[in-house]
């Protein structure tokens, strides 16, 4: 049996829902969510996008072909290239300086997810790492386009997250996504049933971890 993403996701449902439909993401497509949740998640995501730039660069380092090589490159460039500067400037939108950002003591949500995905890319493979990755790329991929069909969410200046939303629906997110996809669902191809279920405890846990960092930016919690 050829194994794929979705198998993955279905493994995790339970999971995958509360994250892709979390209240903080709600919030933010009715226009509903407040202001200083938003600015305290805006904040430990700055620092969270540079832990995950760093692991990129381990799955780089860890990438035995050209393919794996580039497919590193791609999400790195996805992170550091695009969502991070994208980030830094809506946080200066937002009243943030990058002195603040540079600055900012990491939440204990940011913590554990970031060095939860450093440790297994460490002591994995280059397929572990991935995995432990997935649910960032490919999870907000999916809210960009779940907030988008949804008939409650606000479009348009009513909303102050509207930036937010184009960002993750907007067509250079949902590429890169589109590409860790397909050489997720290549690899995935290989693995035995074994192997399958250690991919899904890392998948899973990487998807609670992602929850926590909702809730941390709901709750306004270091
Ligand atoms: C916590 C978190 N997860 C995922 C993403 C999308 N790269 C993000 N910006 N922040």
């Amino acid at each position: 049996m050829a194994f794929t993403f979705e198998d993955l996701r279905q493994a995790c449902q339970s999971e995958w829902d509360a994250y892709i439909k979390h209240d903080f993401v709600q919030q933010l497509g009715n226009g509903t969510l407040a202001e200083d949740a938003f600015r305290h998640y805006l904040k430990q995501d700055y620092l969270f996008l540079i832990q995950f730039g760093r692991a990129y660069a381990l799955a780089a380092y860890k990438s035995p072909t050209l393919d794996d090589l580039r497919q590193a490159k791609a999400g790195l460039e996805a992170i550091i290239g695009l969502e991070l500067g994208l980030h830094i400037e809506y946080c200066r939108q937002w009243g943030i300086s990058e002195a603040e950002l540079q600055a900012l003591p990491e939440a204990r949500a940011t913590l554990a997810y970031t060095r939860y995905v450093l440790d297994t890319g460490n002591r994995g493979d280059l397929l572990d790492l991935h995995v432990a990755l997935v649910p960032c790329l490919i999870g907000y991929a999916q809210i960009g386009k779940w907030l988008a069909q949804r008939s409650e969410t606000v479009r348009g200046d009513s909303n102050p997250y509207e930036h937010w939303m184009r960002m993750y629906e907007g067509e250079a997110f949902q590429q890169a996504a589109a590409m860790e996809l397909e050489w997720l669902n290549r690899e995935l191809a290989e693995v035995s049933p074994r192997r399958f279920e250690q991919l899904v405890r890392i998948f899973r846990d990487a998807t609670r971890l992602e929850i926590d960092f909702w809730d941390m930016g709901l709750n306004q919690r270091m």
